[in-house]
């Protein structure tokens, strides 16, 4: 089963109905330059209203540890999302574990990428984009990635339209969509998360046979 992440969430309803449509985890914007970036105190309501079994997501870019440190005084994030260059010295000791983003095109050897992060639980591939860190909208190149040794969790320009396709591309162990969902940045639209989730059950059906 391919588990979905649905991030850049803002808004408590918008939270809401991504569990409600059936999403693994919701992704949570703590880079404040982006549209969907979310309040400290916006998100531990977020947080704390959220059923459970629902893993949260703390999303950073070449942020300071001491941004990282106070978001997490009041948010009880299960996983760290580092979006930018991080080294992995700036990815631990945060007491959680991480994924770290890579941004591609889908052609590059992405070995020595992978080899610098020993600790990430999995990597996040997103569309590298000049002047965006995320959020693009874009998809890459789906066709030559490598083996991962790690889960890879499929992201950029994802949406109800090519999430099938692109499983079955791929077999990545999640997806990860953002703008591809929206109503507007920061927004989500409610149809489109369930539409997501279900093209993605039924390619998990397909792939079953
Ligand atoms: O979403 C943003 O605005 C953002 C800003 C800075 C760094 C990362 C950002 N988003 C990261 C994500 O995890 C998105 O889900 C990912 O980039 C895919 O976005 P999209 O292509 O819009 O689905």
């Amino acid at each position: 089963m391919v588990r979905i992440k649905i991030c850049g969430i803002t808004m408590m309803d918008d939270a809401l109905a991504a569990a409600e449509a059936g999403a693994d985890a919701i992704g949570l914007v703590f880079y404040p330059p982006s549209p969907r970036a979310v309040g400290v105190e916006a998100a531990a309501a977020i947080l704390a209203a959220l059923p459970p079994f629902v893993s949260t997501v703390g999303l950073f870019v070449n942020a300071q540890r001491s941004w990282v440190e106070k978001v997490l005084q009041s948010c009880p994030l299960d996983l760290l999302q580092f979006h930018g260059e991080e080294i992995a010295a700036d990815c631990s000791g945060f007491g959680r574990p991480y994924i770290k983003a890579l941004r591609v095109l889908g052609e590059e050897d992405l070995r020595p990428q992978l080899r610098a992060h020993p600790d990430a639980r999995g990597f996040l591939l997103d569309r590298a984009v000049p002047q965006l860190w995320g959020g693009s909208g874009e998809t890459f190149s789906w066709w030559r990635l490598p083996a991962l040794d790690k889960p890879l969790i499929l992201a950029g320009g994802l949406s109800p339209d090519n999430v099938a396709e692109a499983i079955a591309v791929t077999r990545p162990y999640a997806v990860d969509v953002s703008s591809g969902v929206e109503a507007s940045p920061g927004r989500k639209d409610h149809g489109k998360m369930r539409d997501f989730v279900a093209r993605v059950r039924a390619a998990d059906r397909r792939a079953e046979g």
